[in-house]
Order: structure tokens, then sequence, then C-alpha cells
């Protein structure tokens, strides 16, 4: 008999890409492609919507072409997505009703704002949701597209328009227009779902005045969510059977199946998991409190710490700054020199993200010298990965009580040893990168093959792969503090409103 394969597909921020996963847990076979930014405003963040569902179709294609496999020996596709991003489509056609709304994008930080200012309102969207308000999640960027296309708000209303994040977008299209599903993970994300109760949650969508109709299914991240048109793969009724958000897919992929359990992604935004168990726990250290997910009727949930610009300021040094030509190069770089010279840089360009939460707030470098040369600048945008997982990482031992005995690290900056070395220095735990680096992907495959019986448990997920580096601390306490502190006063001078 041929050899059987799960199929996953990663779409994230920068890039869309396909694998091929064997039952050793071993990626076989990977196809990429890179997503084409809109900026159309400061601050605003747009994708094509049919440009990755198509980019999507084609790595599919193009790894099974690779590698030579046959479409009938994929078992199951599990998907996973960059979160929050939002689309909006027309069920008749299935087309696009505008671009997608990135999860980086600030158009609605005004509405936000209002929001915040309403009584009552931060609360019951933290009770519900276990979000703070911010643009980043997709409530506000739904009601600002049904506000921005004329006629939206009575078409959805009339159930001729439908939303999804990506997930459900790719779904939808996968499926031949037959499936309109999300998982639990994504409706998380939302701003829209109660993470207690796991269902849309009224009250939200009455404050929004969000229309009930165009919403998903939520479905469990591992199962059965449809099959794939057949015209798309050689004629293949391959079952979808797992999709998550890709920080949830990272953490399954890190093997972090016991509460305490934690994993840090160094992607365009860094994202760090720490896994809670059955019950969520509630923030007061500007946390968000989401699902990690669900299998069969088994709800797991985590506290995240969400970090907008991280990878993003290394392609800002590349393609802004052209202080250099790779992102791979910040590494020899940032080893060239001993320190910053005492220079931090606050890639607030976004806004802030956790632990502060501040829309307003904007980058800036500061303790610039005559002697400040590049090496430095890059060194400091490096660190300033690390400082910004320390922040996060402190409100998480608050807010959870347990003290992390080792941070699990993935993502594309990841395989930066400078970095990594300098992130377990100014956190003072053991910082340890997985021989699979591809972590996010492989969740996404093991929730999918998990639902098929490809592989059996969570046991059998946990003895694949293992440890490639551990770097332990090095730094004296002292020093560590010294500079963390001198990190501290520089994001308080990037506030908008002076803490
Ligand atoms: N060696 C490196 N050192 C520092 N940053 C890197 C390195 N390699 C990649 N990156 C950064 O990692 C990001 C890409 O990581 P990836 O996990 O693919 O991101 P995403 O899933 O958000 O698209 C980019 O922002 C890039 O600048
Ligand atoms: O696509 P990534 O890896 O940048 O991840 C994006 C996050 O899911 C946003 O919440």
């Amino acid at each position: 008999m041929r050899e059987r394969f799960v199929m996953a597909v990663d779409q994230g921020t920068t890039s869309t890409r396909a694998v091929l996963v064997d039952r050793h847990g071993t990626i076989r076979g990977m196809a990429q492609e890179e997503l084409r930014q809109y900026y159309p405003q400061p601050g605003w963040v747009e994708h094509d919507p049919v440009e990755i569902w198509e980019s999507t179709l084609r790595v599919m294609r193009t790894v099974l072409a690779q590698t030579g496999t046959d479409a009938s020996q994929v078992a199951a596709l599990g998907l996973t997505n960059q979160r929050e991003t939002t689309v909006v489509w027309e069920r008749a056609t299935g087309r696009p009703l505008y671009r997608a709304v990135v999860w980086q994008s600030r158009q609605t930080a005004d509405l936000c704002q209002k929001l915040q200012q309403t009584p009552g309102v931060p609360e019951l969207v933290r009770a519900r949701t276990g979000l703070v308000i911010d643009a980043y999640f997709s409530a506000t960027k739904i009601r600002w597209l049904l506000d921005h296309v004329p006629g939206a708000q009575a078409r959805a209303e009339a159930g001729e328009l439908l939303f999804g994040t990506i997930d459900a977008w790719l779904l939808w299209n996968l499926t031949g227009g037959r499936v309109h599903a999300t998982d639990v993970t994504n409706a998380s994300r939302t701003m829209l779902y109660n993470i207690r109760d796991l269902r849309w949650d009224d009250d939200l969508l009455r404050l929004l005045a969000i229309p009930a109709p165009m919403l998903p299914k939520v479905c469990p991240t591992s199962g059965f969510f449809g099959e794939l048109d057949p015209r798309w793969l050689d004629g293949a009724r391959i079952p979808v059977a797992g999709m998550a958000g890709d920080q949830h897919a990272a953490l399954f992929g890190q093997h972090c199946f016991t509460p305490g359990t934690a994993k840090n992604t160094y992607g365009t935004g860094c994202f760090l998991l720490m896994q809670t168990g059955a019950q969520p726990v509630w923030s007061r250290h500007g946390l968000l409190t989401t699902v990690a997910w669900a299998i069969g009727d088994a709800v797991e949930y985590a506290l995240e710490g969400s970090v907008f610009v991280a990878g993003a300021a290394v392609q800002w040094l590349r393609d802004e700054l052209g202080l250099i030509a790779t992102a791979a190069e910040t590494e020899a770089l940032a080893q060239s020199v001993a320190s910053t010279g005492g220079v931090y840089v606050v890639p607030a360009f976004a806004g802030l993200g956790a632990p502060y939460w501040d829309m307003d707030a904007r980058g800036a470098v500061f303790g610039l010298t005559r002697g400040t040369s590049r090496a430095h600048l890059v060194r400091a945008v490096l660190e300033s990965l690390a400082y910004q997982t320390r922040d996060v990482l402190e409100a998480m031992v608050k807010d959870a009580g347990i003290a992390l005995q080792r941070l699990r690290v993935d993502g594309g900056a990841a395989a930066n040893n400078f970095l990594m070395q300098f992130q377990a220095d100014i956190l003072g735990v053991p910082v340890e990168r997985p021989v699979h680096a591809e972590t996010t992907v492989l969740g996404a495959a093991f929730f999918a093959g998990l639902a098929v019986g490809f592989w059996q448990s969570r046991d059998e997920i946990a003895s694949l792969g293992g440890t490639e580096r551990v770097f332990l601390p090095q730094m004296p306490s002292a020093e560590r503090e010294r500079l963390y502190r001198g990190w501290l006063d520089a994001v308080s001078r990037t506030r908008s409103v002076r803490p």
C-alpha cells in the first residue's frame, strides 16, 4: 500500500505554505508563496482574499507535485491561519465584498476608543470574550466593512453576506461553497464569541449591530469540517479535519498539553501562549484569555500575550531603512558589537499590544549618540523582541501564579541564535528550540490527523520530534535588571497617555 500523509496549510500574514506530514511527524515536502501586503492608509493593512485562496490552492497542488504524491494518499487536510483577519463575501457568488482587513490594521481605532469609553462595555467584552477592546480583533473590522460598503448592512441582515476569518474563507472555497464554518479558536478571537458558554454572544452582536445570519457555525478544532470539492485535487474528496488559529496550532505543535506549559512564536508579531487547562484564567495584568483548542467536547484554555511587531521590525530594517539585505544577517551584525551602546528601539508601529494595549503609542528610538552604528540599531531591534516577550511573561506569571520553567520557541525569528540567547538572558529561564521549527503547520496536521485516526493520541504526538537546542541564561542578574529597566523607561516614553 502506498504511504499516507496528512496535508496541512498555514496561511500566515506574510506567506501561505502547504506541507505533507508523515506518521513520524516529519515534514516530507513544503511549498510556499509570499502574500502581497496593501497599506492603503497609514496604519491600515489589507490582503486580497482571492489571492489568499488561489495561493492556498496553488501551494497544495505544488507540494503534491514536488513530492510525487497522489492526492488519494492524503488522509486529511488541516488548516491554520493568521487570526482575526476579516473577510466578508457574497453567499451567492463567493465574491469578497472588500479586501481582507488584516489583524494588524488600525482602521477601527476610533470606534474602539468609543467602546472603551462606554460605561460597562470593556467589562462586558472582557467577561464574555476574554479579550480587551482593540482594533486587533474581528468585531470592529466587520462593523467597519458593513459601514464602509454601501448597502452592506441590509444585505447582511438579509443573509446575503457571510463573514469569516481566514480559516472559514478557505473552508468555504475548499468545499466549493458548501460549508460555512469556523473553529472555536478562531471564533474566540472575533470579540463576538462567548468563551465560557461557547456560542456567539447576542449582547455583543447587538452592541455592534452585527447580523447573526452572516456568522459561521462554530466547530471543535479537531473534527470533520467538510470535504474537499473534487475539482481541486484530481477528484480527491479529502476531509478537512482540523482548523485552528496559528498560535493555537503552534501551542499544540509544541506539545504544550499540560497546564503551565508555554510557547512563544516569533513571526511578524510575537505571541506567547500558556496552556491553563479546562478552566479559563481571567487576566488582571493585560493578557488575553483565549480558547487553546476544543477536541471533541473537551475544551482547554490559554493565556495569551500578543505583541504586534516582532519580525516585522526586522523587515522594517530591511525594507524601509535598507540597513540589511536579509533578516538572517541580523544575527552576525548584532554579535559584532558588545551591546547596543544604550540604544533602545520600541517598535510600536501599530500601537502597543499586550500588556499595554495602547492603540495610539508609536515607535521610537532612544539613546542615540554620534557613535551609534548600524550594528547597534540592528541589535536594538532584535533585543526589542526579547524585551517585549519579558513584558508579557511577567504579566503571565502574575496571572497564572506559576513561574515558567522553560520557554519553547518557534517562528521565523527563532532561527536567530543571538536573539534566542539574549531572550534566555533577559528572562532568566532556558529557551528551548524544537527540531521541527515548523510547529504551527505541524499543529494543524496533528489536529487533522487525530480526527481521522492517523495518530491515535496526544501521547503518540508527544513522542514525535524533540529539542534541537537549549539556550541557558548566562547574564548576571544585576545586568539583566539594569537593561530591562532601560527598556521600561523607553516604553513609557512612547505611550500616548503616560502611565
Ligand atoms: N534569522 C532571522 N532573524 C531575525 N528575524 C528573522 C529571521 N528570519 C526571519 N525573521 C523574521 O521572521 C518573520 C517571518 O517569520 P514567520 O514565522 O514566517 O512569520 P509569519 O507567520 O508571521 O508570516 C519575518 O518578519 C522576518 O523578518
Ligand atoms: O501570521 P502570523 O504568524 O503573523 O500570526 C498572526 C496572528 O495569528 C495574529 O493574531
